[in-house]
């Protein structure tokens, strides 16, 4: 399945003869840039011709090998095996009242990003009410919507932030992203990348052969030999993405001289926790006026909304998704989800909890689950949930350490907060990261932020003017909020 993937081809609807489009970085530029509907469904049911319906054979019979080994492994199934992982009795009670937390701020961001398509792709393709095309989004998989940031922001006479135009006019490459993040890294007191990392990853797609392009960090056990693959483009997302991976290498260098069972993530969620917790200091525009990709003046309210907002498409619309990756999963593996109903059950979830539809009806001969890179890879998808929730929990409790936010006062604001260059922040991670495994992730986590539980407050302290504003705006233009029952045809049995 992760071969199929990796090496999956579509033609070009521009043109019908070119089909040797791949995923990377062919496709995903496409469909960030592309805002020509048509375009974008030929794109989208192409790939998951390509990527999902092919898969569905090999996954159904993955599932039961995969169950085999759960039960080899003392566990009922593979959705508790995975849970426990997370070594708390009611872990998915724990992500339902996370998302029960987190759900009124993003109906009120769907309703208001759905208003903005319908203005621009008229009420033909965009319904008033209905749940929002998953083609229109920027993302294959409308898991973030920061491609569609330029046309729907909310003061759009406000300068734009456009990043990757920064970064190419300025001839970023992939090594310069890489150094930047680990001189990030270094500013906080934290290790710097060794040697071997340097001359054994690979940053760029090579062009002599076919490889897993999608990004992964390698820890060999040795305490030296670290390394990052990914295919990196010039672009914004994949500044975030190198972040993402260099915070796996930082906690493999933080915890390699703890015994090698305990060479992990106080739990999964952590690790993805670590480089986009600094991300969140990187993409302020405090720091992105600092290493000069954003020129020009300071705050006023209308350009902090638009920066929320920016923040709000990439983090509070990835909940979702996330959360029905797993939930979908779970399903399968418990066998309350058949084979029969594979793509009926991955739709309804996606539409009751995302709020999307396909953009053409889907039946049983599709399996649009696999074409997620973490389905055809048998990877384990809450603990993206988890890192989304718990970041802004890190990043609050560090923003405070490097006084850069202070409660209550106006010129200390969590969504303007930079950790860079403080030790102290930085110290108390390296003590929380240097636990690995070794210790239950609540006391890594009090030790930390001095809380023992997940708890959304930080990410919704961090969006309140957002949510306020998205209240006040889809009232004033009386908007519906959350979605009516989809009209595309997706359970052709039922
Ligand atoms: O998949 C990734 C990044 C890849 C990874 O770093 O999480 C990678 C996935 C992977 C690849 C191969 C085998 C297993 C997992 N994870 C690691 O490289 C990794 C995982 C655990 C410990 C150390 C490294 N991000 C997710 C979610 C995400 C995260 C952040 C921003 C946007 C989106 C996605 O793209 O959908
Ligand atoms: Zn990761």
């Amino acid at each position: 399945m992760e071969s199929n993937y990796a090496t999956s081809k579509i033609c070009s609807f521009k043109n019908a003869t070119k089909c040797d489009l791949a995923l990377e970085p062919d496709i995903t530029e496409l469909f960030a840039k592309s805002q020509d509907p048509e375009e974008l469904r030929h794109l989208w049911v192409e790939w998951h011709r390509a990527a999902g319906a092919r898969a569905r054979d090999n996954f159904t019979q993955y599932v039961q090998l995969d169950n085999e080994a759960a039960k080899l492994n003392d566990f009922k199934d593979v959705a508790e095996w995975w849970q426990a992982e997370y070594e708390v009795a009611d872990f998915e009670a724990q992500l339902a009242r996370l998302w029960e937390d987190v759900k009124p701020l993003y109906q009120q961001l769907h309703a208001y990003v759905r208003r903005r398509l319908r203005d621009k792709y008229g009420d033909q393709v965009v319904s008033q009410k209905g749940p929002i095309p998953a083609h229109l989004l920027g993302n294959m998989w409308a898991q973030t919507w920061n491609n569609i940031e330029s046309f729907t922001r909310p003061y759009p006479d406000k300068k734009e932030v456009d990043i990757t135009q920064a970064m190419q006019e300025q001839n970023y490459t992939a090594l310069k992203m890489f150094q930047m993040s680990d001189e990030f890294f270094r500013s906080l007191n934290l290790t710097a990348m060794p040697e071997k990392f340097w001359k054994n990853s690979i940053i760029e797609k090579p062009t002599d052969r076919e490889i897993v392009c999608h990004a992964s960090a390698w820890d060999f056990y040795d305490g030296e030999d670290f390394r990052i693959k990914q295919c990196t483009t010039i672009d914004y997302e994949y500044f975030q993405t190198t972040h993402h991976e260099m915070g796996h290498i930082q906690y493999f260098l933080q915890y390699r001289h703890q015994p090698v069972i305990f060479r992990d993530g106080a739990n999964p969620g952590f690790h993805e926790a670590v480089g986009d917790t600094i991300a969140l200091s990187v993409s302020s525009p405090k720091h992105l006026r600092r290493v000069g990709l954003v020129s020009g003046d300071a705050e006023d309210e209308q350009t902090e909304i638009n920066q929320l907002y920016k923040m709000g498409i990439d983090k509070i619309v990835f909940l979702p998704f996330a959360y029905t990756l797993d939930l979908f999963r779970y399903g399968v593996f418990r066998g309350e989800t058949r084979p029969e109903d594979y793509n009926c059950h991955y739709w309804q979830l996606r539409e009751a909890l995302q709020g999307v539809e396909p953009p053409v009806n889907r039946t049983e001969e599709d399996f649009d689950a696999a074409a997620k890179y973490h389905v055809s890879a048998d990877v384990e998808y809450a603990r993206y949930y988890v890192s989304f929730i718990i970041q802004f929990q890190f990043h609050r409790a560090l923003c405070q350490l490097a006084g850069e936010y202070v409660p209550e006062d106006l010129t200390k604001k969590l969504v303007d907060c930079d950790i860079y260059q403080s030790v102290a922040a930085g110290n108390a991670l390296a003590n929380m990261l240097k636990m690995g495994s070794s210790r239950p992730w609540p006391d890594a986590m009090e030790a930390l932020t001095g809380q023992r539980a997940m708890r959304a407050d930080g990410l919704l302290e961090y969006f309140r003017p957002l949510h306020d504003w998205l209240r006040a705006e889809n009232q004033r233009t009386g908007e519906h909020i959350g979605w009516e029952p989809s009209k595309i045809q997706y359970c052709t049995s039922e």
